[in-house]
């Protein structure tokens, strides 16, 4: 699986990330070509290598003409611009989502609504250049999966549009607010993530926290405009995940007088329709009653109907249910040739191996077929793989 993971330790803004993602492309000519074709007059896009505390990284740059005044902008004007780009689809649904959380957090901090929202700095052309940009990127880097590290926020007060704001500054805060994204405030005075980097980071990441056992390809830095006590970089690191993070509902309930035949029906009746999994637990209940512990791996989407199955098939009047995360192998289904025949085998990837496991029904069959008994079959199976 591939995945890139943001770490956010000076914050993030728009030309950070773009920064950062073009050093993970191999070829940016593609980039510029795009860039060059959007919709946009009098704004030029610089590209260079800078240094930050020893770090070199690229900086992107939006050079737009003073000279020129530019439109007040609303929320919808900035559709119609992306929609108007010749670029691909996933890129103008990506470039929208992160403007439209932008606009929600600008309506809320200025009580004002969504369509009459107007972008001052935040709508200007160089945010626009730069989301457009980071939408681009995702688009052709097209990672499986996206993660941050907990985003960095400094603190203090800078001068905008409005005036002197607080830092977090307030269309940042809200964007947090309205997200999942983990941010706290580090020993730096100003402003690290801006209100473009907040909504990129918030559309864009699966999760938080420390970044997750991977194989390194390659590493992207950003450069942050301001001069800093610490590194102003963003760092992206593109790698591969063997294992598939996953989510699966777990349902639990104990019962005490429900027949083995009931529970025997339940458990073929829920394996039918989708359950990932059933399995029973003796145990000791209240009133020193034995019971049994059903439990239920389910997808989110079948959980429902494993309720009424539950409840229908059941005694129980109740139960417990929780979310969990999984680790899968990838898997791939493979014939074995063995000299009485084919079976079916599972083979799993585990870091630079490879193994492959025999499918239960396929080896029986052949053993009915061969009356070869199970357990030779599986040797042959072993030795052949
Ligand atoms: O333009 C507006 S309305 C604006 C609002 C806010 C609020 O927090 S409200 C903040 N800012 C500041 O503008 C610059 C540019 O932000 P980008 O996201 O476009 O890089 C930044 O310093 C914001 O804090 C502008
Ligand atoms: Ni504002």
């Amino acid at each position: 699986m591939k995945v890139l993971y943001f770490d956010c330790m000076s914050g993030i803004s728009g030309n950070m990330a773009i920064g950062a993602l073009l050093e993970l492309c191999d070829d940016q000519k593609w980039f510029y070509e795009y860039m060059q074709a959007l919709p946009l007059s009098n704004c030029t896009i610089h590209i260079s290598k800078e240094m930050r505390k020893g770090i070199s990284g690229t900086y992107f740059d939006v050079v737009v003409d003073e000279e020129v005044v530019q439109p007040e902008r609303h929320l919808s004007d900035i559709y119609t611009i992306i929609e108007d780009a010749q670029i691909p689809e996933h890129a103008k649904m990506l470039a929208k989502a992160i403007f439209y959380r932008i606009a929600k957090a600008e309506a809320k901090v200025h009580n004002t609504t969504m369509e009459d929202v107007h972008f001052h700095e935040v709508g200007a052309v160089d945010s626009i250049v730069d989301i457009i940009g980071v939408a681009l990127l995702i688009d052709y880097l097209h990672p499986d999966a996206i993660y941050s590290s907990v985003v960095n926020d400094g603190y203090g007060f800078v001068e905008c549009a409005h005036g002197i704001i607080p830092v977090p500054v307030p269309a940042t805060s809200e964007i947090f607010a309205s997200s999942d994204v983990i941010m706290r405030q580090i020993d730096i005075n100003t402003e690290l993530v801006t209100p473009t980097g907040a909504a990129i980071i918030a559309q864009i990441a699966d999760s938080y926290g420390p970044m997750p056992a991977m194989k390194v390809n390659k590493i992207g830095w950003g450069i942050g405009t301001k001069q800093l006590k610490i590194p102003n970089v963003l760092k992206v690191t593109l790698g591969e995940i063997a294992q598939h993070p996953d989510e699966v509902i777990i349902m639990e309930s104990n019962v005490d007088d429900c027949t083995g035949e009931m529970l025997g029906f339940v458990m073929e009746k829920m394996m039918h329709e989708g359950a990932r999994d059933v399995f029973f637990t003796p145990i000791f209940m209240k009133k020193n009653r034995p019971a049994y512990r059903i439990t239920v791996v389910t997808d989110e989407e079948h959980m429902k109907r494993m309720e009424e199955l539950l409840f229908l098939n059941t005694t129980t009047i109740g139960f417990r249910y929780r979310k969990e995360k999984r680790h899968v192998l990838n898997r791939q289904i493979v014939d074995v040739k063995l000299p009485e025949g084919v079976v079916k085998g599972k083979k799993v990837d585990f870091e630079q191996e490879s193994y492959i496991y025999p499918e239960y029904e396929s080896l029986k069959s052949l053993s009915e077929e061969t009356r070869i008994p199970l357990k030779e079959l599986y040797k042959r199976f072993q030795r052949e793989v």
